[in-house]
């Protein structure tokens, strides 16, 4: 596989924006906005798990990925939804890539009606066009990779998405994209164990650059997490924020999966 994904999603994501604004106008747009349902609280979804002194888990549902091809031959987004819900999940992420992990608007739109959880829009944000395409599709948060984007791209974004009413995730993977993602005001900082460029994955990306986030932020530790150790792991190191995939997506249940996990 490339040694530079995260450049090739980034050169069809160009295309992609182009050809949906060709497709939606602005006065569309503004008409499916108008018509999206209120947002739902993401941040204040996570802060109630730890109130109740319980891990905050961002439950994934992704059919596929460029680096493990197919997760799931049996994809309904509205059922997992509904499992994770009741496996205590405190939001979703849902991926709406097409081109690289099989995703779909749908799917995020079918997820949110079959549940209350908040849900992420996971894809790559490079134009404020798409944070107008979150919103309208009922999307609760959007990502910004801080390895996709320069600190005015991740501002621009995310005051657009503020001005909405969604929440923020702003992810990271080194200590350099942590010092300008700590200079945006979302609170949810994301660190990805998986680094995006050689698909290599290490736990200890997220213990190395714990100690450089104060401790208004909330750190979510962000793929690879496997097993029911890697969460001890974590929570003995006050990370108590998760987001996990494909551990989950690769169960019959994933919501049971994730009750399991995280007992
Ligand atoms: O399936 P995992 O290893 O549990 O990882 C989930 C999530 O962190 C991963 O899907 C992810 C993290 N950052 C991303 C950016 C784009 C697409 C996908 C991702």
């Amino acid at each position: 596989m490339s040694s530079d994904i995260l450049k090739k999603i980034l050169a069809v994501k160009v295309e992609e924006v182009a050809a949906s604004k060709l497709a939606t106008s602005v006065e569309e747009m503004a008409a499916n906005i108008a018509a999206a349902p209120a947002p739902r609280d993401f941040v204040a979804a996570i802060r109630a798990k730890h109130q109740a002194k319980q891990s905050a888990v961002i439950a994934e549902i992704k059919k596929a990925s460029p680096s493990k091809g197919l997760i799931r031959e049996d994809f309904q987004p509205a059922e997992i939804a509904a499992q994770y819900e009741k496996g205590g999940a405190a939001c979703l992420s849902v991926l709406t890539d097409k081109q690289f992990f099989q995703g779909d608007e749908a799917y995020l739109k079918a997820a949110r009606a079959a549940c209350q959880l908040p849900v992420l829009r996971k894809d790559f944000m490079i134009d404020t066009w798409q944070v107008d395409e979150a919103r309208a599709m009922g999307a609760d948060c959007i990502l910004l990779i801080a390895a996709a984007l320069s600190l005015e791209e991740m501002q621009t974004l995310e005051t657009r998405a503020f001005e909405f009413g969604l929440s923020v995730l702003v992810e990271v993977h080194n200590g350099d994209e942590l010092t300008e993602a700590l200079k945006l005001k979302t609170p949810l900082i994301g660190i990805n164990n998986r680094d995006l460029r050689s698909f290599n994955v290490t736990l200890d990306t997220t213990l190395g650059l714990l100690d450089r986030i104060p401790s208004d932020r909330i750190v979510v530790t962000e793929s690879g997490i496997l097993k029911p150790e890697d969460v001890t792991l974590m929570r003995s190191n006050q990370v108590h924020t998760f987001l996990v995939g494909e551990a989950f997506m690769r169960q019959p249940d994933p919501g049971l999966a994730l009750s399991e996990f995280f007992a």
